[in-house]
């Protein structure tokens, strides 16, 4: 299996994945997953518990190795997992910090754009607390700006807002939005029925084949 990941040109399609297969041990969690993300979609994954979803994100990103398939990636990619990645003992500035060094930022940059996200997730007054000292909710904001904080082509979103509080819920749909009609992509986990009618693709992942999932009428891929 191959990630392939392209040089930065206007590509109209952000992700495109073929024949892609995994299984734990002898177990298979899903075989011949093909699909293609295109610059501007909002792409909404759905499927029962345990179904594969956390695994087909984890192959996208590169963290697990599929045993078969190819992943061609046209531009960046920010990635917030389930479960918040971050350490216990550093703040939430430090985070950024460090984050911003690993996408190759300078300082100024990173201070500058970690300001304005954490503006806009109203968690600016948690700049220099602790993780372990904050909120479940609080945490998950934190990982979603360190997924943001390069500007990414495509945000990979494993349920990223489960403890938001409802004002958050609707900056968070707001900005991803907004982020799709200025030509980025996202791709989210979601188990909600409420929020179909927001994905412009809605699939479908169950007994291993993954599939164009129901949206509500009136709304076309
Ligand atoms: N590292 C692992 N080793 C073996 N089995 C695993 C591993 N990780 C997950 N699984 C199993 O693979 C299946 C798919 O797990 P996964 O977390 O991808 O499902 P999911 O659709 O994201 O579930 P949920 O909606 O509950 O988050 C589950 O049955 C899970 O128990």
């Amino acid at each position: 299996m191959t990630i392939q990941t392209m040089p930065q040109v206007t590509h109209p399609t952000i992700i495109e994945v073929h024949g892609l297969a995994k299984r734990y041990g002898r177990r298979r969690i899903f075989e011949n997953v093909r699909f293609t993300v295109p610059r501007g979609a909002l792409v909404g994954i759905e499927g029962e518990n345990g179904a594969g979803k956390s695994t087909l994100l984890k192959c996208l990103v590169g963290l697990l190795k599929p045993d078969a398939g190819t992943i061609a990636l046209h531009g960046r990619m920010g990635y917030c997992p389930q479960e918040p990645l971050l350490a216990d003992s550093l703040t939430a500035q430090e985070h950024f910090t460090m984050f911003g060094a690993g996408y190759g930022l300078s300082a100024r940059e990173t201070s500058w754009r970690s300001e304005r996200l954490m503006e806009t997730f109203r968690c600016a007054k948690y700049a220099r607390t602790r993780v372990d000292r904050m909120s479940g909710g609080s945490k998950q904001k934190i990982n979603l700006i360190a997924a943001l904080l390069h500007q990414p082509d495509v945000l990979v979103l494993d349920e990223p807002y489960q403890g938001f509080d409802y004002e958050t819920y609707q900056i968070f749909w707001a900005y991803a939005e907004r982020y799709c009609q200025e030509g980025g992509s996202v791709v989210v986990v979601s188990h909600m029925h409420t929020e179909k009618h927001r994905f412009t693709t809605m699939l479908k992942l169950a007994e291993g084949t993954l599939a164009e999932g129901t949206r509500p009428e009136g709304r076309t891929s």
